[in-house]
């Protein structure tokens, strides 16, 4: 699966503390993340995910574009809710991008928790088959 792992500066903490939790989870999938959050990453995990520029510079929309070309299957997003972010129209594009393609996003820890358990369950396997059809699709084309 490939995994979008973004967070404000208040929350890169909380979020690598998470990744660290589940590295062993977390190592058997593609990762994706806005420049510096992805750098706190590689510094403190065995993790490698791959690096687009940093949100308030275009990372956030980069990671818009493979979710519009249904190529993220889940998006952990740890916003912070009590700073106002420059690059606040990117934060809600995004957000939108993931309700037009049902990609499932974790705002908040607590929800990444029961999404990454769903995830070794299993539970978003079927993201497989929406990417299958799609490319079924394609083919035909
Ligand atoms: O601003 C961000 C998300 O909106 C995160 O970007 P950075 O990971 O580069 O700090």
């Amino acid at each position: 699966m490939n995994i979008a792992c973004i967070a404000h500066d208040e929350k890169k903490k909380d979020l690598v503390q998470f990744m660290m939790a589940y590295e062993s989870v977390l190592t058997g999938h593609s990762l994706f993340a806005t420049g510096t959050t992805g750098t706190r990453i590689k510094e403190a995990t065995g993790l490698n995910p791959h690096l687009f520029r940093s949100g308030p510079l275009g990372g956030d929309q980069q990671i818009g574009a493979m979710i519009a070309e249904n190529k993220m299957d889940l998006v952990l997003f740890f916003k912070d809710p009590l700073s106002a972010q420059p690059h606040e129209p990117d934060i809600n594009a995004l957000s939108r991008l993931c309700d037009v393609y049902s990609v499932p996003i974790a705002t908040n820890m607590a929800t990444a928790e029961v999404l990454i358990h769903g995830l070794s369950r299993g539970d978003l396997n079927w993201r497989e088959l929406v990417n299958g059809e799609k490319r079924l699709i394609e083919d035909e084309s």
